[in-house]
C-alpha cells in the first residue's frame, strides 16, 4: 500500500446548495490512527461517508489507494474502506449470521467466525447466540467483526464508543487498537472524547463549520494547537469535561 491510504484534493460537498465541506485537502498516512475531531456540525460525518460512496462529493477528488473513489467498483472500494458507526447495526439471527452479512453479500461465506470473534474479544461461546441479546458493548464488537471479516485495508470510525459505558468504551478501545496493530490497517476516527484521541491518534485533523482547519501530530496538536479555532475547541472541552 501507498504511504497514502486516502487523499483529498479541494473536495467540496453540499446539499440543497448548502456547503456542508468545504475544499478539504489533505492526506491520511497509511498504516496509523487519525483522529477528526471538532464541534458537533463541523462535518467530520460527512467526510467520512464520502470516502467509501456512501455520498459522492460535488466537487474535487479523493483517492483511496491513488485511485478516484469513483473510478473503483462500489463493492470492492466498501469491502477495502470499511465503515463502523456509534449504533451497532444488528440483523434478525446469530452472531455468526451477523458476522457473515457482508460476506454473503459479496457472494462469499465466513471461514472462521471463531477466531473473528476472537479478535473483537468476544468469547465463542456466543457465535450461535441471538445477537439482539446481546449488551451494547458487545453488539458493537459484532459490527466491527462483521466489517473486520471484509478484511479492510481502511476504517472508518464513526464515534463508535460514545454510546458505551466507561468500561465497555475501554474495552472496544483496546480492540481497535490491538486490531489496528495486527492488521496494519488505517484508521480515520471521529471521536468528541479529546482523552480519546490522545491515547489511540498519531494524527489528528480538527474540522470546523466544514473545512479542514488544522492538522497535525498528536502531539504537537494537543500541546500547542495551531489555530485560534483549535484553541478555542480545546479550552471549550476541558472545561466541559470536567
Ligand atoms: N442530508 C443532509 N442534508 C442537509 N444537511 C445535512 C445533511 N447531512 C448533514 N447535514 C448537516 O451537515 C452538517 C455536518 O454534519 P455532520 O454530521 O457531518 O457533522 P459532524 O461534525 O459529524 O457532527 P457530530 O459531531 O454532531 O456528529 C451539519 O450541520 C448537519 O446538519
Amino acid at each position: 500500500m501507498a504511504t497514502t491510504a486516502i487523499r483529498f484534493e479541494q473536495v467540496h460537498f453540499e446539499v440543497d446548495g448548502h456547503p456542508l465541506l468545504k475544499e478539504i485537502h489533505a492526506n491520511v498516512k497509511a498504516g496509523g490512527i487519525t483522529a477528526l475531531i471538532g464541534p458537533s456540525g463541523a462535518g467530520k460525518s460527512t467526510l467520512l461517508s464520502l470516502c467509501n460512496l456512501l455520498r459522492t462529493p460535488t466537487a474535487g477528488h479523493i483517492y483511496v489507494d491513488d485511485k478516484e473513489v469513483r473510478d473503483w467498483d462500489i463493492q470492492v472500494l466498501r469491502q477495502k474502506v470499511g465503515m463502523v458507526f456509534q449504533s451497532p447495526t444488528i440483523f434478525p439471527g446469530t452472531v455468526e449470521d451477523n458476522l457473515a452479512y457482508g460476506l454473503r453479500l459479496h457472494g462469499k461465506s465466513l471461514a472462521d467466525g471463531v477466531s473473528l470473534l476472537r479478535d473483537v474479544g468476544l468469547s465463542e461461546d456466543l457465535l450461535q447466540q441471538a445477537a439482539d441479546e446481546l449488551s451494547g458493548g458487545q453488539k458493537q464488537r459484532i459490527a466491527l467483526g462483521r466489517t473486520l471479516a471484509m478484511e479492510p485495508q481502511i476504517l472508518l470510525l464513526d464515534e463508535v464508543t460514545s454510546a458505551l459505558d466507561v468500561h465497555a468504551k475501554q474495552e472496544v478501545e483496546r480492540t481497535i487498537l490491538a486490531l489496528q496493530k495486527k492488521i496494519n490497517a488505517t484508521i480515520l476516527w471521529v471521536t468528541h472524547d479529546l482523552a480519546q484521541a490522545k491515547r489511540v491518534a498519531e494524527d489528528v485533523w480538527f474540522m470546523q463549520d466544514g473545512q479542514l482547519v488544522e492538522s497535525a501530530p498528536a502531539d504537537d496538536f494537543f500541546y500547542a494547537p495551531a489555530t485560534s479555532g483549535a484553541k478555542a475547541f480545546l479550552e471549550h472541552m476541558e472545561v466541559t469535561e470536567q
